[in-house]
């Protein structure tokens, strides 16, 4: 056999001790930072970021001098490892150039996570946060004057300072991907799918799914005319202030503003968890309880010791919700400012799966602890959760009273619609956002139309328009954590996609259901105590990225391909329900 071959599994071996290393000392930094903002913490954690860097660089250059493109190397895996090494990212970067990147990252992060705003219509402080105080308001408020004067607030003060940032971020990412030989950041964050038609995949299951969404948008429409009358003009636009949600990416909390059998049950069981005395700690206990239950990993004594499940009161911390990987095997966390809610409910299993998927794939080499692609990590816990909210299932845990029926029709177009409202209405938003950046890196778009780009997607994939007039004096889309964060966003489109096709796959597994028997439907399946689902989602996740992602979806589903067919099976009967309501009140799906 090939010596150099020998010589290159073993330096990869050695890759493995020292990047662990670092990246248990870079990652302990950045959470330090996170779980309490200031300056001592952001000097760290930028200098630990940039050894980082330094030593993945090191390790492409010997790579990529010493082993350069063997076409003689036989292995596979050896082959496999050496392409994901050479794909370096920002650490492409010279000291100083990743120096101000990671400085405008972390600056652009820290004004999101402290953005404080005024009052509505009294002299109090300007001390309201996005979490609690905001997200609070938008779920439940219904008076229109407070949620345009938050919506604007939090727009104005979030986005607009970043936007210079933003540009320089652009310019700083667009010279690392040529670094690393792509034109723009947009094509390297493409490669993470190993896929020469990822964007067209994504474009195709859109248009299979637009026609659902804009039957949901439709009726939506209709309903919060009702509700908002003066509100609405005849352009068949929501104002997007009224949907329940910050960035109207899942309209779940105007629900109760249009059930379609109000009679009959809902799955905000909110009210329940409080009444139960629900804490942060009792919902980690409960969602870790479900995936024991199914034969995975319990969450280690570390995570219990040392994550952070609610906000400091004395201290700013990054509040969007993280799962963290120490990479060193034994160290494991979840960041998250969580409430007592139904959404937060979901948001834990959502971060969680994370942490399932990092303790399944921890004895893959360095390399491969990762997911299959993107969209794989954001799909476990949504996976999981889509058993957690049936009402069969919160019966079982005793959030749903047991008198109460749940396998009526009524009732499952009432679950069907409250699971569309966040899971449909998401599809253009999870898709709109990297439409948007990638016109941003490959110049298609300029700083000085940042934010009339903005809201033409947002008008033409979603059907919404701004509350308030906006300008190039705003960037809206520096609102959204994942913009200012530089957190790619495809990965929840797909997540969204495939996570139906999990669902399928280990409800099938689980005699939970089949597509013959009426009374299993798909939306119906609970996968809590299956271990034969437990050991087929273990196979799947313990591969880590080892293999192409296609391979791992096989193992998983049975298939290959991402395709819509679970996802419109599972909403199937909300759909013909919505056709015929839409024809009655004759409310024209779509807008122009
Ligand atoms: O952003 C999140 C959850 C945060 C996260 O878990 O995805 C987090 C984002 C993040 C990435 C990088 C740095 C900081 C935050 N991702 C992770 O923690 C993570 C962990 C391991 C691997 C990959 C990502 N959800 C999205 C939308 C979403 C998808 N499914 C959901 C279910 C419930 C609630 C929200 C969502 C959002 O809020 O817009
Ligand atoms: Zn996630």
């Amino acid at each position: 056999e090939n010596d150099l071959e020998s010589e290159a599994r073993d330096y990869l071996a050695e890759i493995d001790r020292l990047t662990s290393q670092k990246c248990y000392e870079s990652t302990v930094a950045e959470w330090d930072y996170a779980t309490d903002i200031n300056t001592q913490n952001e000097k760290a954690k930028l200098k630990m970021s940039l050894e980082l860097a330094k030593l993945t660089k090191e390790i492409w250059t010997n790579v990529t001098i010493t082993f350069k493109e063997r076409q003689d190397f036989k292995d596979p895996d050896l082959l496999r490892k050496l392409k994901k090494i050479r794909v370096l990212g920002s650490a492409a970067l010279p000291d100083d150039e990743y120096k101000k990147y990671a400085q405008l990252e972390t600056s652009m992060t820290k004004h999101y996570s402290t953005t404080k705003v005024c009052p509505f219509e009294t002299r109090e402080a300007c001390i309201y946060s996005l979490e609690p105080d905001l997200t609070k308001i938008m779920r439940e408020s219904r008076y229109e004057g407070a949620l345009r004067h938050f919506w604007t607030q939090w727009h104005d003060k979030s986005g607009g300072p970043i936007k210079k940032s933003y540009k320089q971020f652009i310019e700083i990412s667009n010279q690392a991907a040529k670094l690393n030989n792509f034109n723009d950041m947009g094509e390297l964050w493409l490669t993470a799918y190993e896929s020469e038609t990822i964007k067209d995949d994504v474009e195709q299951l859109w248009q299979t799914l637009k026609p659902l969404y804009q039957n949901i948008h439709a009726y939506v429409r209709a309903k919060l005319r009702n509700v908002y009358g003066d509100q609405f003009s005849d352009d068949g636009l929501i104002p997007a202030h009224l949907l329940g949600n910050m960035w109207a990416q899942s309209w779940e909390n105007i629900y109760s503003l249009m059930v379609p059998y109000p009679k009959k049950s809902s799955i905000d069981v909110t009210q329940e968890m409080i009444k139960q005395g629900y804490t942060p700690l009792k919902m980690f206990q409960v969602a870790d309880e479900f995936f024991t239950s199914m034969g995975l990993i319990p969450m280690p004594n570390e995570f219990w010791k040392q994550s952070l499940i609610e906000k400091p009161k004395n201290r700013e911390v990054v509040c969007h919700a993280s799962a963290w990987d120490f990479c060193n095997g034994k160290d494991f966390r979840i960041k998250q400012c969580t409430r007592v809610t139904t959404k937060d409910l979901v948001i834990v299993h959502h971060e969680m799966g994370h942490i399932q998927y990092q303790l399944q794939y921890k004895h893959q080499p360095y390399i491969y602890r990762e997911g299959a692609n993107p969209g794989f990590h954001e799909a476990v816990g949504d996976t999981i959760a889509l058993s957690v909210i049936t009402p069969k299932h919160l019966r079982k845990i005793g959030l749903l009273d047991k008198t109460v029926p749940i396998d009526d029709h009524e009732t499952s177009i009432n679950f069907l619609f409250a699971m569309a409202l966040e899971k449909i209405a998401f599809l253009p938003f999870s898709y709109l956002i990297d439409k948007y950046r990638w016109d941003i890196f490959d110049g298609t778009v300029d700083e000085s139309q940042y934010n009339t780009h903005w809201w033409k997607l947002r008008k033409e994939y979603q059907g919404i328009k701004p509350p308030s007039v906006r300008t190039e004096e705003h960037f809206d889309a520096g609102a959204k954590f994942h913009i200012p964060a530089n957190v790619e966003y495809l990965r929840y489109f797909v997540s969204t996609v495939i996570q139906f096709q999990f669902h399928r796959s280990l409800c099938t597994e689980a005699s939970q259901y089949s597509p013959e028997d009426p009374a299993k439907p798909l939306h119906n399946c609970d996968i809590y105590g299956s271990k034969v689902a437990g050991a087929k989602l273990a196979d799947g996740l313990s591969m880590g990225s080892s293999r192409k992602w296609p391979e791992i979806m096989k193992v998983m589903t049975g298939q290959e391909k991402m395709d819509a067919s679970a996802i419109r099976e599972y909403f199937k009967p909300l759909e013909d329900w919505l056709t015929s309501v839409n024809e009655k009140m004759r409310e024209t799906p779509g807008w122009n």
